[in-house]
């Protein structure tokens, strides 16, 4: 048996899964590291604790799933995405914290872009809005506010990465700078046309070229782990960002093909193929996980409260004890009883983007009880998950193409039945669990796998995805649509008249 080792490296926690070839885990570890929050609004991870914990997950799974480094036959490497990091390259010293994706500092940056009518230059070589969320505008600050940094990345001193790259240059001791096209992709900085670092954005930036990373696709032989870490020098052989790697691990190679993976919030991704399209319904343009040098695409929407509604109910709420508490609870009432709720704690995400707008429950009545309220936190996740598909077959249609025709989850939160089945019944398509829903995870691995034969092709991967369980709409479509009518009205009432 061969197998393929995935490095999972998320906003909370370091993971390693052991997958074999057949694609069923071996194995996993999991250790969480800390979250810095120096200011309202500010969100950093030390690289260090990063690269520790990843380092140690790394070597658990091992250990697991009984096996050494020499039965491994490639790494994949998958993370979160936007997150920067610069260190130094002769000491392999970062010169600031990792500067997390939600990270808010960079936004009077962006406003001052857009001001500046900047936003259809970044958009049209990017994909990208011009939000704090990217790294380009957290890289802008990180050298403009540690003192000498700019100076230094002007003398090729210094290296700039998201985490993907960070670990890279970790695992061979400094002798690899490289990314991903997908992880490149988040940046504000890359061409995704050209898959090349854009001169005129780094200007605009004031990015020195010295500091970035080579880029590459996304299945391609990367570099070798130093063989003191694990064992037995490794190859890395695929990276992506974990979305794109979540979308590459559920099979969605084609043009149409969707999923969400329903973690603490929710991202949705669409295949788009080969075509660079921009939407129309405030959703944003990434590039693919890229097994060949060809670009590819996808159309992507965020939901910023996910799965977070449901630890609120538990931490803020006190209604449940554990997570997976909430669907007994919920499954005690037929239904909200008319309560709709909109967990915009900080904002809302696409297709709205209301920085402004904050957490609503309406419809509140004397018979209301916290059952409706956990059922109605349940439906929000779905609510919002419908409108970032619905815009998304809105542009697919635009494009030529068909809107979406079955949605592929994936996350923590989609074990839940009941979740599932109201999202059905909202966007009266097939919902459909695989049997491996550690798909980002999944993603990396089959990437690896790819660039090192043990797979010859997409079609072999698309054979192996297998289906759990598929949740098919039972409401009537007449019912559904009042019901995102009444989501959308609900919507409304979360910012200010
Ligand atoms: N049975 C469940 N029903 C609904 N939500 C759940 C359930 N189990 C876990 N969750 C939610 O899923 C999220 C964890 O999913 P996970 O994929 O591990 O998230 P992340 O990768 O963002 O840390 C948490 O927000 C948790 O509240
Ligand atoms: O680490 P996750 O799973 O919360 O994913 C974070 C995303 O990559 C942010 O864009």
């Amino acid at each position: 048996m061969t197998y393929l080792l995935a490095l999972d490296q998320g906003t909370s926690s370091s993971r390693s899964i052991v997958f074999d070839q057949d694609g069923h885990i071996v194995a996993m570890a999991q250790r969480e590291f800390r979250q810095i929050y120096p200011q309202p609004g500010w969100v950093e991870h030390d690289p260090k604790e990063i690269w520790d914990t990843q380092l140690a997950t790394a070597r658990e799974v091992l250990q697991k799933a009984k096996l050494q480094a020499k039965d491994i036959a490639s790494i994949g490497i998958t993370n979160q995405r936007e997150t920067t990091v610069v260190w130094n390259k002769t000491t392999g010293e970062p010169i600031y914290n990792a500067i997390v994706w939600q990270d808010r500092r960079a936004e009077p940056t962006c406003a001052e872009l857009r001001q500046q009518g900047k936003e259809k230059t970044f958009q049209q070589k990017t994909g990208l809005i011009l939000d704090a969320y990217f790294s380009g505008t957290k890289l802008k600050w990180i050298l403009d506010h540690v003192p000498g940094a700019r100076e230094s990345a002007q003398k090729g001193e210094l290296a700039f990465g998201t985490i993907d790259t960070w670990l890279m240059w970790q695992l061979t001791g400094g002798q690899a700078h490289v990314t991903d096209v997908s992880n490149a992709s988040r940046t504000l900085l890359l061409n995704v046309n050209t898959n090349t670092w854009d001169e005129e954005l780094l200007q605009i930036l004031g990015v020195p070229r010295e500091m970035l990373p080579d880029v590459k696709p996304s299945a391609h032989l990367f570099c070798h782990t130093r063989a003191d870490l694990l064992g037995a020098s490794l190859p890395v052989g695929g990276v992506a960002g974990d979305q794109q790697s979540a979308l590459f691990g559920q099979a969605c190679f084609k043009p149409g093909l969707a999923k969400n993976t329903y973690g603490t919030g929710c991202f949705m991704l669409m295949h788009t193929g080969t075509n660079f399209q921009l939407s129309a319904n405030g959703l944003v343009t990434t590039s693919a996980a890229q097994p060949t040098a060809t670009p590819e695409f996808a159309l992507e929407g965020s939901v910023f409260i996910g799965g977070a509604v449901v630890q609120w109910l538990r931490d803020g709420l006190n209604a449940i004890k554990a997570s997976g508490e909430v669907q007994q609870l919920a499954e005690s009432v037929p239904d909200a009883g008319g309560v709709m709720f909109v967990p915009a704690f900080t904002g809302l995400g696409a297709p709205y983007w209301k920085a402004d707008a904050r957490g609503a429950i309406v419809g509140l009545t004397r018979g209301t009880t916290v059952a409706h309220i956990a059922r109605a936190a349940l439906e929000s996740i779905a609510f919002q998950s419908a409108a970032l598909l619905q815009a998304m077959s809105r542009d697919a249609v635009a494009a030529g193409g068909s809107p979406v025709a079955e949605l592929r989850v994936d996350g923590g939160a989609c074990v839940n039945n009941l979740l599932m089945q109201i999202q059905a019944d909202l966007l009266g398509i097939p919902v459909v669990r695989p049997k491996v829903i550690e798909t980002t995870a999944l993603g990396a691995a089959y990437l690896a796998g790819l660039s090192c034969g043990v797979y010859k092709n997409l079609d072999e991967l698309s054979a192996q995805w297998q289906v759990d369980r598929t949740f098919r709409p039972t409401l009537p479509r007449a019912r559904a649509q009042e019901r995102m009518a009444q989501w959308e009205h609900a919507v409304r009432m979360t910012t200010a008249p």
